[in-house]
């Protein structure tokens, strides 16, 4: 495979913390519900220039959201994005994530244009300071670890800590195993991956039956939060995790959650599953 991760069309990438939010583009990225259209409203992702604006595209939305990928160099978040917004796979060569990337895609929810602004961060160390700015601002935070490596798992506990210190308190945050069609080369165990959402206090909102074919394979799916923010982030692994995916969310203001079921709506048979009204 050959691609990189340099701008693109629907989106930007950026590479130097030169560029990084200002107070005034922060408050712009907040959850906003706003008139349509509204192109020149719509939530500005840092930075606000040298790159095509994010409602360049002439993008209607009603409600929009930013969520973050965030893991490990190499655990697929770059794959998890494109499938989400492309739907293709990006199978071969790892081509590794330089600085930050973000892709915009609107979602028609039960007559609602809900907007996701998706940030897709560089795992690698060295980028670590560009990413941090970038974290407060977000609804929502899909934490990605790689059933086959188990360092990527190990991991996690030091990516919480970064969240801990420079995201909202309320932001939802999931936890995902990805690449679980590796079935031969999985290293951490799902029970491994649930043990560490329970002591994390989690919530558990949708297993089992989950018959999105995008989501065969999912393991669990847990949130808690801002429960409109926490269903699309799943659903950007529901169609972005083609592969199956441990889907988990962490509250971590709330150290006093209980374990919680709920299933997804019966309608969701297909790839867009319509969510319930919250
Ligand atoms: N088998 C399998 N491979 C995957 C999956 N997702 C990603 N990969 C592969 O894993 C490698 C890394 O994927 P990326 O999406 O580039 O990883 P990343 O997390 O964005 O890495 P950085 O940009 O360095 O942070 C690539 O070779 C992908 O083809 C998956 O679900 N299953």
């Amino acid at each position: 495979m050959s691609r990189k991760k340099t701008p693109k069309n629907k989106g930007g990438s950026v590479p130097a913390a030169s560029t990084l939010p200002t107070a005034a583009n922060r408050s712009r990225l907040a959850c906003s519900r706003t008139a349509r259209p509204g192109p020149e409203a719509l939530p500005k992702g840092p930075p606000q220039s040298g790159r095509p604006s994010l409602g360049g595209t002439g993008d209607f939305y009603d409600v929009a959201f930013k969520v973050m990928l965030v893991g490990d160099s190499g655990v697929g978040k770059t794959c998890l994005l494109v499938r989400f917004k492309d739907g293709a796979f990006l199978a071969g060569t790892f081509i590794s994530t330089v600085g930050i990337d973000f892709r915009n895609k609107v979602l028609d929810v039960d007559g609602t244009k809900v907007k996701l602004q998706i940030w897709d961060t560089a795992g690698q160390e060295r980028f670590r300071s560009v990413t941090h700015a970038y974290y407060r601002d977000a609804h929502a935070l899909l934490l990605l670890y790689d059933i086959t490596n188990k360092d990527s798992f190990d991991n996690i506990q030091a990516w919480l800590t970064e969240i801990q210190e420079y995201a909202q308190q309320d932001v939802v945050l999931m936890l995902l195993g990805n690449k679980v069609d590796s079935t031969q080369e999985r290293v951490v165990k799902r029970e491994d991956g649930e043990k560490l959402a329970k002591a994390m206090k989690l919530r558990r909102l949708l297993m089992r039956s989950i018959v999105i074919p995008a989501l065969q394979g999912a393991e669990t799916a847990i949130y808690k939060g801002s429960q409109r923010a926490a269903l699309q982030a799943a659903r950007v692994c529901q169609e972005g995790g083609s592969r199956g995916l441990m889907l988990s969310t962490l509250n971590l203001a709330d150290t006093s959650s209980t374990l919680e079921e709920a299933t997804l709506p019966r309608s969701c048979t297909g790839n867009l599953c319509p969510l319930p009204r919250l």
